[in-house]
């Protein structure tokens, strides 16, 4: 289904430049079947050489004109100029895709002016190393082959889950912005590491593995991270200190409520925005 689409990716920013990446690394569609477009032109030629074959454009009307999918991957303050700039030249029966956060899928058919399908998703940066955690959700106009067409775009890049609309700000605070938290966390444990006397190189390294392996282990086992953190906690070991330490500065509360204001944020931003 997606070998046979044309697809506009509008705003080839870190998110639309990793998706376009994936496509073509996993040769789900072609080069010659992808438009991207910028607003930098000094920036076209760059976008052509890390996306081989490409057609890269500042024309937002050119890329969208016959494209069966296109993608707004733009910031959500630059949207609302986009949406009004392509409104009068999207296909009648193209799907289309956004990541804007927190913008709705009903804000987007809005200003689009038509009853078009509109899928709204939330990738993360990790999909540059086709790792990415995507949720997906449809919208009024969106059937369930629209849903299945967004999955397999964002499939390309890594997992991808069907949620309701209502809980995309959630997803959102969590796994949208959550590869920040995570490198805030690599960072600490490096300097961490380089306080107990660890050159910098090293504790580097071995956080960004702790984190990784950490991480594969609760997806390969499937079992319950609190299982798998007391096979580390020996007891009167040096795991319990720190995990008594951890506990005392509320590291889940803190993150608890970094989600949810994240998530907060998220809705705040449903309707699209028209400054820059
Ligand atoms: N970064 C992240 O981790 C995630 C971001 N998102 C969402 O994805 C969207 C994109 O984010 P991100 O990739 O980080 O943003 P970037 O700033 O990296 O990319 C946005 C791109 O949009 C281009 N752009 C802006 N206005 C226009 C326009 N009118 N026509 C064509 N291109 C335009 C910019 O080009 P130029 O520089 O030439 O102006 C830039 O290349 C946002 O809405 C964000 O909420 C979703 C999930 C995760
Ligand atoms: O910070 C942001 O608003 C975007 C959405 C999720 C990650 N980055």
């Amino acid at each position: 289904m997606l070998r046979d689409q044309t697809l506009a990716v509008l705003g080839a920013g870190h998110i639309g430049r990793a998706l376009v990446g994936g496509l073509l690394r996993g040769d789900d569609l072609a080069a010659g079947q992808i438009r991207v477009t910028r607003r930098d032109a000094s920036g076209l030629d760059e976008l052509r050489e890390r996306l081989p074959g490409v057609t890269a454009t500042t024309d937002n009307v050119g890329a969208v004109r016959g494209a069966t999918v296109v993608l707004v991957s733009v910031k959500p303050q630059n949207a609302g100029a986009l949406f009004d700039e392509v409104r009068d030249h999207v296909s009648p029966g193209a799907l289309v895709l956004s990541t804007l956060a927190g913008v709705t899928t009903r804000a987007i058919a809005g200003a689009l002016g038509q009853p078009l399908a509109v899928v709204r998703a939330m990738p993360n940066t990790p999909a540059l190393v086709d790792e990415a955690a995507t949720a997906i959700a449809g919208g009024a106009g969106a059937s369930g082959q629209h849903v299945a067409l967004a999955r397999e775009v964002f499939a390309a890049v890594g997992i991808v889950e069907v949620v309701p609309e209502y809980l995309m700000d959630a997803v959102t605070g969590l796994s949208g912005s959550g590869p920040a938290y995570v490198f805030m966390v690599i960072e600490a444990l490096t300097d961490a590491g380089v306080k107990q006397g660890l050159p910098r190189t090293v504790a580097a390294r071995l956080a960004a593995q702790t984190v990784l392996g950490a991480a594969r282990l609760a997806i390969e086992t499937g079992r319950h991270p609190a299982i798998l953190r007391d096979e580390v906690t020996t007891p009167g070991g040096t795991t319990i200190s720190a995990v008594a330490e951890l506990e005392k500065h509320g590291l889940r509360t803190m993150l608890i409520d970094a989600v949810g204001i994240a998530t907060e944020r998220s809705r705040e931003l449903s309707v699209v925005a028209r400054d820059e």
